[in-house]
């Protein structure tokens, strides 16, 4: 049954969406379910039919009220043309677009003419999905992530306002930067990450099946976003050329030194001048930029115990174990479920507060259930 949509949103319809896809759709959803009148248009009649089935909004049509915001969901490399064809057709308007990049997007659009760029504001909801399309979409997808709104002289104050209640009504954290300050933060914390996971899940094309059989969750944390979309990212990596390549000469530097402490340990042997200090270094390094990453909620990443719990491969066997976690009295904090190859059973991976971690295994090995050793 669908919940009664709680009209308490500071944004003030009707919106319209262009680009219906995995962001276009879930802004629409989140809108929808407070109430928020929401139109969709796309260039694929599919995608657009898509998002309406999943309850994003209503198709767009000719007769429809004037928007109050333009929601530009679509491509970052049509992204100007079509916030321009916004602030044209609709001159009351805010329009806003939700581009991976920033800097590129404002520059074909200022060297457009005539259009009133006071009520475009670019923005960046740091919240996304290896999937493309209204199917993956979520109205929870933006719940306490950032979203960047670009700021810059000329910018109508109402226009700001507007895309900030946007931001808040979809439950993310507004933060103000400039096109160039959200580029460069970006190359380093959404851009470099995707390559890196693509460069990685690319060595395994040729590998053999029998190494490929022993990956565990290691390979399967780094490699999440290797399945994201190569035309968008095409689009949004060139979109940001010189900022990620900075990022990924850094790379390159941190791999030469690697290699060369690998290759005197390969010629004189594990213990070799160097060797040693030159791993611990890349290792100890990952420990301490890992340990910078803010949890989800915005403050520093907790530390959580993790207890893993072997699960039957059988239907109702996650469900019976997360509700009798429930009724021990811990919370669960984070979950991961990691396959056995070849073998009919899960292993569910609990993260809880370290306080939790030795009652939670006692009582589910006292159920029944097997808990594999920390
Ligand atoms: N995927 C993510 O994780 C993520 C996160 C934050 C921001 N973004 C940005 O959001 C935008 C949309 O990404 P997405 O993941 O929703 O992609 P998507 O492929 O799921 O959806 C894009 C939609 O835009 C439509 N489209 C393309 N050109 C169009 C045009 N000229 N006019 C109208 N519709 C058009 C496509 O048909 C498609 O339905 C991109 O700019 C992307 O950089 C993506
Ligand atoms: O979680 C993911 O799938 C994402 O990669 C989302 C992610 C990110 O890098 O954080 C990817 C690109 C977008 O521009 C914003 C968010």
């Amino acid at each position: 049954m669908n919940a009664e949509p709680s009209n308490v949103a500071a944004t003030h319809g009707p919106v319209r969406i262009v680009g219906a896809g995995l962001l276009g759709a879930s802004i629409g959803l989140g809108l929808s379910a407070q109430g928020v009148p929401v139109t969709l248009s796309d260039a694929s009649p599919t995608a657009q039919a898509l998002a309406r089935d999943v309850g994003a909004g209503a198709i767009a049509r000719t007769e429809d009220a004037v928007p109050t915001l333009v929601v530009v969901a679509v491509p970052p490399d049509v992204a100007a043309q079509v916030v321009a064809g916004e602030l044209r057709a609709y001159p009351g308007a805010v329009v806003t677009d939700v581009a991976s990049v920033k800097s590129v997007i404002l520059a074909e659009l200022v060297a457009m003419d005539s259009l009133d760029l006071s009520r475009y504001v670019g923005s960046h909801p740091m919240a996304g999905r290896e999937r493309s399309g209204a199917g993956a979409a979520s109205a929870d997808l933006f719940v306490g992530r950032p979203w960047v709104i670009t700021t810059r002289a000329g910018l109508h104050p109402q226009a700001l306002l507007a895309v900030r209640s946007l931001a808040v009504d979809l439950g993310a954290g507004p933060v103000q930067m400039t096109p160039a300050e959200h580029d460069d933060a970006v190359a380093l914390v959404s851009h470099l990450p995707q390559l890196m996971a693509s460069l990685t899940a690319g060595r395994l094309v040729e590998a053999p099946e029998a190494a490929l059989g022993l990956a565990g969750q290691g390979l399967r944390d780094v490699t999440r976003i290797a399945a994201s979309d190569p035309r968008l990212w095409s689009a949004i990596l060139t979109g940001n050329a010189a900022a990620v390549g900075t990022h990924l000469r850094g790379v390159r530097d941190d791999l030469d030194g690697l290699l060369e402490a690998l290759d005197r340990a390969a010629v004189d042997g594990p213990l070799a001048l160097g060797a040693i200090a030159g791993m611990a270094g890349v290792i100890s390094a990952g420990n301490d930029g890992a340990a910078r990453i803010p949890g989800k909620h915005g403050g520093l990443r907790k530390r959580y115990s993790e207890v893993t719990v072997l699960v039957p491969d059988e239907p109702g066997e996650l469900g019976r174990l997360f509700t009798e976690i429930g009724e021990i009295g811990v919370n669960i904090e984070d979950f991961q479920m990691e396959h056995a190859t070849r073998q009919r059973v899960g292993m569910a991976i609990v993260s809880v507060i370290p306080a939790s971690a030795t009652t939670l295994e006692v009582a589910l090995e006292e159920r029944g259930w097997r808990v594999v050793a920390p």
